[in-house]
């Protein structure tokens, strides 16, 4: 019922007087793609949003939505639809009105109108609540109004800020399932901003990590968390220890770092020049706790705190020029072989689970 496009965000800038939001970035979102823009606050995803949505002018570069340049258009005719956080619905209205208000704007009869309104709430379970007020409505069933309401426009995108937010963590999980299949039902490609990363990879097809303005990396969720691209993504998809250092040797089957002060550490990633100052990205649930260092690589951590999580063990650990290092480990190890805060232990990691990070040139 509605069609699909790829968007393409080509070296688009976003400048408030002296502050400059979005840096130049580029990006292709292919048609029917879950995308979600991910990042701390500030980092400019609800600018970039609202340029997509023509909610906020391109201070450069250009936004195309399929084959149509989209950047100077209004909102209403390029072909996207805005979910706005608080959700914007009349309170006057009964639900059927307030799904129909674009149609109605658009000059659409009231009889067509109100039916295509009925058929969008069907399609979000809401039918028997067509009379209703959204005061009448949990906070769920609010969003899905505002869900029917952008959608019944048919549009090529769906555009969708923090939409999550306001929602019990419980209903948040319920109404995160219902965005993905709903996404899928449609086919068309859902944009949407939040600032959590557990979000992000739940619902991504494609995960945009932004940081000042900026995109540090663009891809599949499992690539974002297995290969991230910068120190800034391993530290913000969390589960990584990031590790300063500089390069020892580098070889064929990786480059060494060396932390000074600390140990040697194998990792993965392209060949460096030996001496270049490099970060690390180490998966903490990959760390191995009290095992001989194999090949001397690895180093002797301090433990300086324990968390028990049921299934598994936090350690949380420092070593010289390591400070605030993690190592998740199973229940069934940790009681296995159990340390305690101030024990001396050795860590290590098979070379493939640490990888060399990239620095981005700001
Ligand atoms: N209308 C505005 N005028 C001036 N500066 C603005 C305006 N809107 C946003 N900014 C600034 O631009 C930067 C990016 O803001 P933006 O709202 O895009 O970030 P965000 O990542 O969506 O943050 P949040 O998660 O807090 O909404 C911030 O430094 C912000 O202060």
């Amino acid at each position: 019922m509605t069609k699909a496009a790829e968007i393409d965000i080509a070296a688009v800038s976003k400048v408030y007087g002296t502050t400059t939001a979005v840096h130049a970035i580029s990006l292709k979102i292919p048609a029917g793609t879950y995308c979600c823009l991910l990042g701390p606050s500030g980092c400019g995803k609800t600018s970039t949003l609202r340029m997509i949505a023509g909610h906020e002018s391109v201070s450069s570069g250009d936004i195309l939505l399929g084959n149509a340049n989209v950047t100077d258009l209004p909102p209403a005719k390029r072909g996207t639809a805005m979910m706005f956080q608080s959700y914007a619905l009349f309170p006057h209205l009964d639900l059927v009105d307030n799904v129909a208000f674009s149609l109605k704007m658009k000059g659409v009869e009231k009889e067509a109108r109100q039916r295509e309104a009925l058929e969008m709430l069907k399609l979000m379970q809401l039918e028997p609540y067509a009379t209703r007020r959204p005061a009448q409505l949990s906070g769920g069933q609010q969003q899905r109004v505002a869900l029917a309401r952008a959608l019944i426009t048919k549009p090529e995108a769906l555009l969708l800020d923090e939409p999550l937010s306001a929602l019990d963590p419980f209903l948040k999980i319920r109404m995160r399932a219902e965005l993905k299949k709903l996404q899928t039902t449609l086919g068309i490609s859902f944009i949407h901003v939040t600032h959590s990363q557990e979000e992000a990879m739940a619902l991504a097809d494609l995960i945009v990590v932004m940081n000042e303005g900026r995109i540090e990396q663009a891809a599949h969720p499992r690539t974002v968390f297995e290969r991230p691209a910068t120190a800034f993504v391993a530290r913000f998809m969390g589960d990584h220890n990031v590790i300063s250092g500089r390069i020892a040797t580098s070889g064929e089957a990786g480059p060494m770092i060396e932390v000074i002060g600390g140990g040697r550490f194998a990792a993965r990633g392209p060949s460096h020049e030996t001496g270049a100052p490099a970060d690390i990205a180490v998966r903490t649930d990959r760390v191995r706790i009290g095992q001989e260092f194999a090949d001397g690589l690895g180093f002797t951590g301090i433990v300086s705190n324990i968390e028990y999580r049921g299934s598994s063990v936090k350690l949380s650990l420092s070593g010289a020029g390591i400070e605030d290092f993690t190592a998740i480990v199973s229940d069934a190890d940790f009681f296995a072989n159990p340390v305690k805060v101030g024990d001396a232990v050795p860590l290590s990691w098979p070379a493939e689970d640490a990888i060399v990070l990239g620095r981005l040139q700001h």
